[in-house]
């Protein structure tokens, strides 16, 4: 294993949240310890994103979101990464891909929060992301039907682990998905930049 990586063992769970972080903040640290505790999970990294792909403006330099990431998120089962930058990789389906091929035996599972299941089927090769991780969605102030009723939602409609099961989501063979109706925490990094508490 490349020594810049962060280590993980087979039959470990392992959750990842990707994200832009530009900034990071108490949102993100809320859905992470959440889904340590919902899904069951070892640890989770956070994916800090050399940039989305669907997102037309850049964010701000990745140390600097990497640099700030480390502050706001102390756990000792979050590890913060640019794994992505340093496998060359942007689109999930390729760093998911990539991952795999890195950490044999490691049990992956996919965190975003409920807007992103939204519109999750305008990332690109959608499905093949969920033919290859289980995902853990978690509650996101905002519009929850837009969520529930989502193309992605619909599709895998009869792969959904109800909440009660969320502990079995990193052991499930995917397609598999569960939402859990976490407390939600009303932090977004667009209302901190717009504050101009984050300058680009
Ligand atoms: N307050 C929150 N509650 C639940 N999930 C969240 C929250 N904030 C961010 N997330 C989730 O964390 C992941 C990374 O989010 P991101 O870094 O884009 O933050 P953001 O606040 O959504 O940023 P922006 O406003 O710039 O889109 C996404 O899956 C997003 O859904
Ligand atoms: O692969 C894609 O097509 C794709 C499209 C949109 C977003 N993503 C990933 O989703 C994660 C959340 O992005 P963001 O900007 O909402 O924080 C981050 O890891 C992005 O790289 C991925």
């Amino acid at each position: 294993m490349r020594s810049d990586l962060p280590l993980a063992r087979a039959g470990q769970t392992v959750g990842l949240l990707g994200g832009s972080f530009d900034p990071p903040h108490a949102g993100h640290v809320h859905i992470t310890r959440q889904a340590l505790r919902q899904f069951g999970l070892d640890r989770v990294w956070w994916l800090v994103s050399p940039g989305n792909p669907l997102k037309s403006e850049g964010p701000a330099p990745l140390d600097r979101r990497m640099d700030r990431a480390r502050v706001v998120m102390q756990h000792p089962r979050v590890e913060i990464t640019d794994i992505e930058a340093r496998i060359g990789t942007r689109f999930t389906a390729q760093t998911l891909a990539a991952l795999i091929r890195l950490y044999p035996g490691v049990r992956f599972v996919w965190l975003m929060g409920a807007d992103n299941l939204a519109s999750f089927h305008k990332w690109e090769q959608w499905q093949e992301i969920f033919e290859t991780v289980p995902i853990g969605v978690l509650a996101r102030p905002g519009d929850r039907t837009a969520a529930r009723c989502s193309v992605a939602a619909t599709r895998y409609v009869n792969r959904r682990l109800r909440a009660a099961q969320s502990r079995q989501l990193p052991w499930v063979s995917p397609p598999a998905w569960c939402f859990v109706n976490v407390p939600m925490v009303n932090f977004s990094s667009t209302e901190i930049r717009a504050r101009g508490d984050w300058v680009r």
